[in-house]
């Protein structure tokens, strides 16, 4: 499957996806953020992965964003993680309304 298409699928078929690398900080913090709120996420380690970085370039081009973590709630960017973190207090909401809790 191409890398687009894979992204795209991956978005479309998960109330929570993130497109992460295993080593990355920020993608601890996030996966740390969503597991405390019990939310139900697909998480891809972009490092751990042979397409990963197919997959990122696909991301970039899709949402103008390289970094991981590459967040998506409902089919809709977030952005990364100082974004998700940013939305903490909605966040109950959203994740509710993507049916993810
Ligand atoms: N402000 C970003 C920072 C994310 C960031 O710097 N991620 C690093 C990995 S820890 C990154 O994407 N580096 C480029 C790369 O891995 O290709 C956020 O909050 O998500």
């Amino acid at each position: 499957m191409a890398a687009k298409t894979k992204a795209q699928d991956i978005i479309d078929n998960n109330a929570v996806a993130v497109f992460s690398k295993s080593y990355c900080p920020y993608c601890k913090a996030t996966k740390s953020l969503l597991s405390e709120m019990g939310a139900k996420a697909y998480i891809i380690e972009l490092d751990q992965v042979d397409d990963g970085a197919a997959i990122q370039d696909a991301l970039e081009e899709m949402t103008h964003q390289r970094s991981v973590p590459n967040i998506f709630i409902a089919k809709k960017h977030i952005g990364g993680n100082s974004d998700l973190q940013g939305k903490k207090s909605q966040l109950p909401k959203m994740l509710k309304e993507a049916h993810a809790v």
